[in-house]
């Protein structure tokens, strides 16, 4: 490792969500700052293999891997090694939340050990004890978003301001209800039962979610995997309410360009099979890797996708390791892939959804509104389908859908679960050219905005080169390494 190059220390969440986008931040991070900056890359064991792309993209001497054990977690299935959400239950989160500041000791060893220390750590939301471990070795800790400035705009005004939320006359908290989050602009308004586990945990509770929030709220900046043609509304308002500037939006991070698109045999056969398709016809349908719908959610949507007649590929997550059978996720009908076989296709190995979406064949796409997906929808300039199931899902899909119009609403969790014709009417109208039009229009307009951002001389990309002037001029932290080789 270079003594002249700046040390950074990144840690993902162990989430397929979370760890792919700080990956693709770290690899454009590699690529701005040509040799003046070093970058370690903590992993637990299993998700060495989602690094291996950048170790050996990058030179040895610009990237290294530390590998850490997962600590365990009475909760997370023991003995079989999963440890990443995407092959885990969506409750084993709050395990890996729970489990992960059991690092810090090794971490802090690491440190002390290191011959040039890190200057800075860039760590994911859900990692805000590290803003007190960087206190601790007196560096910076930078809060990496890979999610919206829109989510974080919500989540600071409700943290903030504690608005009350509605209750019936009997005294219980109204879920119907509308509540308006009054400090983000634009006053969005939810239904109560979309914020509730917002307010469990940053609201109502003095838990560790809480804490969470208040160690990225005073951590030295915020990186966000947005841009600034999308979303600067809200990146102002953050810089306004954190009162300071150091908020870089520096996305989309991951571009379908040539020599990026992950190929794989599954993910070929699917694009054979799109191959074969006219322009547009088909809806690519995916809930991302953590969540799961349950057996009624399923059942309209194979129903509605039936009785579309639509070409369609169903990215469907399977029940993995530690689910309890008696949890209520769903599955196919009997016969479904045999009624809907030549026409549709249900895939359940992992597959390039980048690839998928930026095929000419794919025109709409279903989504449960994760942030990656919403972004990969944008850019592949397809009419997105919204059917948010939790998290940050519901105020993605309010500014897809109620800000930017360019989304069109379907469902949302189990509430207003439509009924199988109208589904299958939007399905067929969501791959015809006659409808959604000036949905349509405004995504082909926001998708170029997207490529253009992280083109030379775009905002992303300016952004990116004036996060890394910043870090190159960080302080380097003395190191104790001589003291303790004798
Ligand atoms: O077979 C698959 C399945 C998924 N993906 C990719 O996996 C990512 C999924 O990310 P996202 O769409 O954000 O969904 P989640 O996995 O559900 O992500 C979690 O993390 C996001 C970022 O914080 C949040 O916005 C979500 O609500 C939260 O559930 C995307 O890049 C997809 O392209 C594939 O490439 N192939």
């Amino acid at each position: 490792m270079a003594s002249f190059a700046t040390h950074i220390l990144v840690i993902p969440f162990p989430g397929q969500g979370h760890i792919a986008p700080l990956l693709d931040f770290t690899h454009h991070l590699l690529l701005h700052a040509a040799d003046s900056l070093t970058v370690t890359v903590v992993v637990t064991p299993k998700n060495l293999d989602l690094l291996q792309p950048l170790l050996s993209f990058h030179p040895s001497t610009a990237i290294s891997a530390l590998v850490l054990p997962l600590p365990p977690h009475p909760s997370l299935p023991s003995g079989a090694g999963a440890e990443n959400t995407n092959d885990l239950p969506p409750d084993s989160f709050f395990s890996i939340f729970s489990a992960f500041p059991g690092i810090q000791g090794p971490l802090l060893r690491w440190f002390a050990t290191h011959p040039f220390p890190p200057s800075a750590i860039i760590s994911d939301l859900f990692l805000g004890w590290t803003h007190h471990l960087a206190e601790k070795l007196s560096i910076k800790r930078f809060v990496f978003f890979p999610s919206a400035a829109f989510a974080a705009s919500v989540c600071l005004g409700l943290m903030t301001n504690s608005y009350p939320l509605p209750k019936t006359e009997s005294g219980e908290i109204d879920i119907n209800a509308v509540l308006s989050v009054s400090d983000t602009p634009g006053q969005p308004e939810f239904f109560c039962w979309q914020l509730l586990m917002a307010y469990k945990r940053f609201v109502y509770s003095d838990g560790p979610f809480k804490a969470n929030y208040t160690a990225n709220h005073s951590s030295w900046g915020y990186i966000i995997n947005t841009f600034t043609g999308l979303e600067s509304v809200y990146l102002n308002h953050l810089k306004t309410s954190l009162g300071h500037d150091r908020v870089w939006a520096v996305g989309p991070l991951f571009l379908p360009t040539v020599d990026q698109v992950r190929s794989d045999p599954v993910s070929d056969n699917i694009l054979s099979w799109l191959d074969t398709c006219r322009d547009s016809e088909v809806v690519y349908v995916s809930f991302g890797t953590q969540n799961m719908l349950t057996q009624e959610q399923v059942n309209v949507l194979a129903l509605g996708l039936e009785e579309s007649g639509v070409r369609f590929v169903w990215k469907f997550k399977e029940p993995s390791l530690g689910h309890v059978e008696d949890q209520d996720l769903g599955k196919l009908p009997p016969g479904f892939e045999d009624r809907v076989a030549g026409r549709g296709l249900v895939i359940r190995d992992w597959v390039s959804q980048v690839s998928i979406l930026n095929h000419r064949a794919v025109g709409s796409f279903l989504s449960h509104c994760g942030w990656n997906s919403t972004l990969e929808g944008l850019v592949a300039r397809v009419l997105i389908l919204t059917w948010p199931l939790g998290a940050d899902q519901y105020y993605n899909e309010k500014l897809l859908v109620d800000i930017l119009k360019v989304g069109v609403r379907v469902s949302q969790a189990n509430q207003n679960l439509p009924n199988s014709d109208h589904l299958a009417k939007v399905l067929r109208e969501s791959v015809s050219q006659s409808t959604y039009k000036e949905e349509r229009a405004r995504a082909m307009q926001l998708g170029k905005e997207a490529i253009d951002s992280m083109n030379k001389d775009g905002s992303s990309y300016k952004d990116l080169e004036m996060l890394v002037q910043h870090l190159i001029q960080l302080p380097k932290p003395v190191s104790n390494y001589n003291l303790f080789m004798c």
